[in-house]
């Protein structure tokens, strides 16, 4: 970061007396908005509030010291860190997870995956919504994900030592959220590779054009020269700031609630801010718009915090209700996945670059660390979490794919979807009525031999996960009755929708297969886990639910794009439902996670919903034009 630091407001004193727009959460979605906004307009003052505070150093994944993500050394990576409470159908298992806490959000502490869902998932919002929310579909988002990043091809000599391969029709933006390959790979990242085409799947040129069905190459993002980390904090605030007189950011501020003192259609409303630094609360005057994006798990809890949440639930807080939204902070939903085959080499290969080297030659180690800091940087710290998945349809690894999608819709339709939702919100008519579009999206995903169902990443090693991209099991973020200003409580309810485990069985009885392919034979592969004992679909559901992972740091759902009928909680302007001058801009407005890491998403929709906004205020002045959504699709 360099920024100069007038710029950086830290108390109430140097913050003007009103703003236009005030942005709560200076992360992923909610830097685009603000560098979209104030770029359209210099002469509306915007003014984003921020938790955290301006980070010097968000190392990459992979950077020297490999602490990332570790919740002992959030010093590395400022992290809000949770435990949800147990699930009881996955034995009780709780797990890490994690959301930024820093300007640049989760984009500047993140594992730097840069893949994109696939055509079906952004279609399976606009299917679950229904009419009005087509703009919301693939073709209408594809723009702005293409608007919202700079991939730079690598160079000749890279694609000849690894092979990789892209589509530049997939990309197009000059914005400088870069996405790049790694100049280096482990060697034996080639095994696996190898064993994907054994087993039937195809490599993909590239998956970020709305296929990616088979095995992909995943760019990184960061800075194709320096491998430095590339997010939000950068290139929407500190490279664009300095020519923004229009642009403050608030470091170190939590925002409490939203307040509509003459009622929700007399909006924007008030933004009550505490300091961090000294506990002094104060309201901020927005005098066009208030926009949300304090990511899946706090966004719920400023609205729960203003009256706007589940009735009884915020009865039970003690709350008064402004309004009556079950939506908020229910259909919580992230991805999990067990580490579904754990394997050894009886003939390993003869590698040199494996990260066993890191650990038994202090040379190599050196070398590896003086590398990451040239320029152009070289070396295994250049790596992000990985570069290559393989992302497989549930036809194509299951043979009875065919019944568990049929399972599915009748539980959409039979009467007994309800009993799989949190207690809380069962017998709400409009959750269950959302609940049951999102089964039936579901289902027409997993019916799709192009949608894939199971994402394995992977850049060494001999342990795989399986991630399962379409959960139905539903949670909920709520406040925490003692402390509403403290971090809310999640319960993720892993597992409360038995069908999830038929598509986890599926999915690791498909990756077992591997050790068994010619490649892997070629090295003497030999199953350590599930192991020899491990047959039956009991005991391997047994198996998943004792390697289960409950979190790949992919929470949405919580404050999602849906009619309100449908237990939604923004429309397809991204307006909270019922409220005037109030959006929502985050991943908590996905109503059906994607197949896919939520970065690129993040960036899309707020590229998506900064050309919503600055569309209304530039026909009317009022923000109250109508958007043209052909227009955007
Ligand atoms: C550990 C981890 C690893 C991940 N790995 C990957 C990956 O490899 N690839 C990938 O694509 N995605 C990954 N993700 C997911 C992805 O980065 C996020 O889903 C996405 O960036 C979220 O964007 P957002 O705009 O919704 O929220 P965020 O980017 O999280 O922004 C929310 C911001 O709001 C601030 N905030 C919170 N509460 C308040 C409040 N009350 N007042 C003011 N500010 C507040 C936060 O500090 C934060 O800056 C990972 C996430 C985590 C946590």
């Amino acid at each position: 970061f360099h920024v100069p630091h007038a710029n950086i407001k830290r108390q109430v004193s140097q913050l003007r007396s009103s703003y236009d727009f005030v942005i709560v959460g200076g992360g992923t979605s909610g830097l685009t908005v603000a560098d979209r906004l104030t770029e359209a307009f210099p002469s509306k003052n915007v003014l984003v509030v921020e938790y955290g505070d301006v980070k010097q150093f968000t190392p990459g994944t992979f950077d020297p010291p490999t602490t990332w993500a570790n919740p002992l050394h959030p010093e590395y990576a400022p992290f809000f860190v949770f435990f949800p409470i147990p699930s009881p159908d996955v034995k009780n298992k709780t797990g890490f997870v994690g959301a930024g806490q820093t300007v640049g959000g989760s984009s500047a502490t993140n594992g730097q995956f840069f893949d994109r869902g696939s055509r079906y998932d952004y279609d399976s919002w606009a299917e679950a919504a229904g009419p009005g929310y087509e703009a919301w579909n693939w073709r209408g988002l594809f723009p702005y994900f293409k608007k919202s990043v700079t991939f730079h091809p690598p160079s000749a000599a890279l694609v000849q030592k690894h092979g990789y391969t892209w589509d530049i029709s997939a990309y197009g933006g000059s914005t400088p959220i870069h996405a790049s390959f790694p100049p280096f790979q482990w060697e034996d990242r080639e095994i696996l590779w190898n064993t994907w085409k054994d087993l039937g799947l195809k490599p993909s040129r590239e998956c970020a054009a709305g296929e990616k069905e088979g095995i992909c190459f995943v760019p990184t993002s960061q800075h194709p020269v320096t491998a430095k980390r590339s997010h939000a904090g950068l290139a929407h605030y500190a490279d664009v700031v300095a020519s923004r007189p229009n642009y403050d950011l608030l470091v170190r501020h939590q925002g409490i609630r939203v307040i509509y003192p003459n009622g929700l259609q007399s909006g924007p409303p008030t933004v009550e801010v505490k300091s961090l630094l000294d506990s002094h609360v104060f309201n901020i005057t927005a005098t066009a718009e208030v926009v949300l994006a304090a990511g899946s798990l706090h966004t719920p809890t400023i609205l729960q915090r203003s009256g706007i949440g589940p009735a009884g639930f915020l009865q039970s807080a003690g709350i008064p209700v402004v309004l009556d939204l079950p939506g908020v902070g229910s259909n919580l939903h992230d991805h999990s996945g067990p580490f579904a085959v754990t394997w050894n080499y009886t003939n390993p290969g003869n590698f040199s670059e494996i990260p066993e080297r890191m650990d038994t030659d202090p040379a190599y180690l050196a070398d590896s660390i003086a590398g990451f800091s040239e320029n152009p940087a070289r070396g295994p710290y250049t790596l992000g979490l990985a570069n290559t998945a393989i992302y497989v349809s549930l036809p194509k690894l299951a043979p009875n794919h065919q019944a568990i999608v049929n399972r599915i819709r009748q539980i959409a339709n039979d009467g007994s979807a309800s009993s799989y939702l949190p207690a809380e919100y069962r017998t709400n008519p409009d959750m269950i009525r959302g609940y049951k579009a999102q089964l039936l999206a579901i289902a027409n995903k997993l019916a799709n031999p192009k949608a894939p169902s199971l994402e394995t990443p992977w850049a060494t090693g001999t342990s795989l996960q399986a991630f399962l991209l379409h959960p139905l099991s539903r949670g909920t973020v709520r406040l925490n009755l003692n402390d509403h200003l403290a971090q809310p409580i999640l319960d993720y309810r892993t597992g409360s929708n038995p069908v999830d485990f038929d598509i986890h069985l599926a999915h690791v009885k498909f990756l077992r297969q591997l050790v068994n392919t010619p490649t892997m034979q070629q090295y003497g592969a030999v199953e350590v886990a599930p192991g020899p004992g491990v047959q039956s679909d009991a005991d391997l559901v047994e198996f998943i639910k004792d390697q289960m992972t409950v979190s790949f740091q992919h929470p949405s759902g919580t404050a999602a794009l849906l009619p309100k009928n449908k237990g939604g909680v923004v429309g397809p302007g991204l307006k909270v439902h019922d409220t005037a001058g109030l959006r929502v801009v985050d991943m908590s407005i996905l109503s059906v996670n994607i197949g896919g890491h939520l970065s690129s998403t993040a960036y899309a929709v707020g590229e998506k919903a900064a050309a919503i906004i600055i569309e209304e205020w530039t026909v009317t002045g009022k923000g109250k034009g109508k958007a043209k959504a052909k227009a955007r699709r």
